[in-house]
């Protein structure tokens, strides 16, 4: 057995783990980076990279069919699956270099593509090698959770992992579950020439604000998808090409294909945690506010560590652990700050608190204020006028925004840096956008808080005569 002492180690080579090793490196620490799989995780190669890459196949098929009310003809696009899938495979191995063997191993990190599984508090075999580190990070990921359902395990069904494989167009893909994954895949599908039916146990989209999830919602049936809510998948059953899902309701759906998509489960298991006095629950592994574990020298990063389950959420920890391993500089995460995006048309995308949340923890100091799409320029240009930004206002400084509509995963960045910095409202509407850009709504809503306080106050109305009564 090899043997290697580190300054660090990280186990697995997701989003969350490869930011790791790559800032450790580059500033001077000795780091072993363990991958059992594919370097650049679930996000390169099961998630955010090959869905937003299937999405824009989507999109464009879109885009043809309604091209009229710009004076170019709808057409009905020649539509080909397996292309697609062929365009989402060209998009990951554009994206993939960033995240390879040789580039890490070109930065200086010893990469292991070996399972990583712990034999002591610091000590973890891959393969044929132990490695003792100083410190060690867990960036393991998640996995798609497969619900016990009754029948499940008998018939062909799709997660994230196994849609990527498949290359004919499904006739009519039957999705369980209306969270983020079901929704963009549902979407995706439907433009690209499937039947979707989405079969939500509660309310698809239930993480969102529900007025502005409701906007995408209508514009998916209207596109024609189904979406039935209160639907809790309870037994599946048949064949490849026909398959049923019933719901406790009774409610029955048939379809060609089946992909379920209710949610996640932390990787932890096989990961010899106890043998590392390293604590967890179903839901991940426990972890303070410096994403430390019951082992002081252990830390948690990422989907494993059961928070929020995004790329730019286990980028952040990384940031936060790196402070705190390389620095021994005290290094807190918040979640007030953190931005997330539906990448649906339109997008839907939150940060801080929604509108409902603001009201329970600030009653009625939360002002709400909202501006409309259909009132921005570019956004009538453009025919992209479905949509509205509202912002959630506590003492002249927002406390949550809430925004879908196009692009709205990019408009959302003010906010999320206004609400980072704690920034005044009158910040925002200070801030001068180029004309015309969607990007104005956002100081339009700033806007709206200020406009009844301006345009509506007889004080001001007072000042204003004084002044003007002794100006020169
Ligand atoms: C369909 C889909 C779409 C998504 N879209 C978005 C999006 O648009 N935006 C966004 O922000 N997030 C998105 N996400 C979420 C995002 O993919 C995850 O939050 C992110 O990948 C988490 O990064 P991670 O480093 O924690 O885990 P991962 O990226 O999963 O990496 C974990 C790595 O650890 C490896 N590993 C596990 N156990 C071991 C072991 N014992 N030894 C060695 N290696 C091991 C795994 O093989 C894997 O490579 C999406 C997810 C899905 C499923
Ligand atoms: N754009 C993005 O950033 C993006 C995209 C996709 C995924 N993700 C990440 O991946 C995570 C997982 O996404 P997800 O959509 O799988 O999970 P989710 O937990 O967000 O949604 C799962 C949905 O399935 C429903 N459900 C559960 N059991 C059911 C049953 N038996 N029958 C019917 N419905 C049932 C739940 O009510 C819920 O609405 C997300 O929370 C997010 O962190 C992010």
């Amino acid at each position: 057995m090899e043997t290697i002492k580190t300054d660090l180690l990280v186990i697995g080579a997701g989003s969350g783990g490869l930011s790791v090793a790559a800032g450790a490196v580059q500033m001077g620490a000795k780091v072993v980076l363990l991958e059992d799989h594919k370097m650049g995780g679930d996000c390169l190669n099961y998630g955010c990279v090959p869905s937003k890459a299937l999405i824009a196949a989507g999109k464009q098929a879109h885009v043809m069919r309604n091209g009229a009310k710009f004076g170019v003809a709808n057409v009905e696009p020649q539509i080909d699956y397996a292309a697609a899938k062929d365009h989402v495979n060209n998009v990951i191995a554009t994206i993939e270099p960033v995240d390879s063997q040789e580039r890490f191993e070109g930065l200086g990190v010893t990469v292991i593509r070996e399972r990583g599984r712990f034999t002591g508090p610091t000590t973890v075999q891959a393969g044929n090698t132990e490695i003792t580190a100083r410190r060690i990070v867990i960036a393991t990921g998640s996995a798609p959770f497969v619900p016990p359902i009754p029948g499940l395990d008998k018939v062909p069904y799709l997660t994230n992992e196994s849609l990527w494989d498949l290359r004919e167009l499904p006739k009519h893909l039957l999705i369980i579950g209306g969270g983020p994954i079901g929704i963009e895949m549902a979407q995706a599908h439907l433009r690209l020439g499937s039947k979707v039916t989405v079969i939500e146990g509660d309310k698809a989209m239930g993480k969102d604000d529900p007025e502005l999830a409701a906007v995408v919602l209508d514009r998916m049936r209207e596109e024609g998808m189904v979406i039935e809510e209160g639907a809790h998948a309870d037994e599946v059953s048949g064949i490849a090409g026909d398959i049923t899902v019933k719901a406790k309701d009774g409610r029955v759906f048939n379809g060609s294909h089946l992909l379920v998509a209710v949610g996640r489960s932390a990787n932890v298991s096989d990961l010899g945690l106890e043998q590392a006095g390293v604590e967890y629950s179903r839901r991940g592994i426990d972890v303070d506010a410096s994403m430390k574990t019951s082992n002081k020298k252990v830390y948690a990063i990422g989907d494993v560590a059961g928070q929020l389950q995004f790329t730019h959420v286990a980028g952040y920890h990384a940031g936060v652990v790196i402070r705190s391993i390389l620095f021994g500089l005290p290094a807190k995460t918040k979640q007030a700050h953190i931005p997330w995006a539906t990448y649906t048309d339109p997008e839907l995308a939150q940060v801080g608190l929604t509108e409902a949340q603001a009201r329970e923890e600030h009653g009625d100091k939360a002002e709400v204020y909202r501006f409309p799409f259909h009132e921005n320029d570019r956004a009538i240009a453009e025919g992209k006028t479905t949509g509205l930004i509202k912002v959630t206002v506590v003492k002249g400084r927002p406390v949550g925004a809430s925004i879908v509509g196009a692009s709205a995963g990019d408009l959302i960045g003010v906010w999320a840096l206004a609400i980072a910095n704690n920034m005044k409202m009158s910040q925002i509407a200070g801030m001068v956008a180029p004309y015309p850009t969607l990007g104005e709504v956002n100081k339009r809503a700033a806007g709206a808080y200020f406009s009844p306080r301006l345009f509506e106050s007889d004080m001001v109305k007072k000042v204003v005569g004084l002044v003007q009564r002794f100006l020169p």
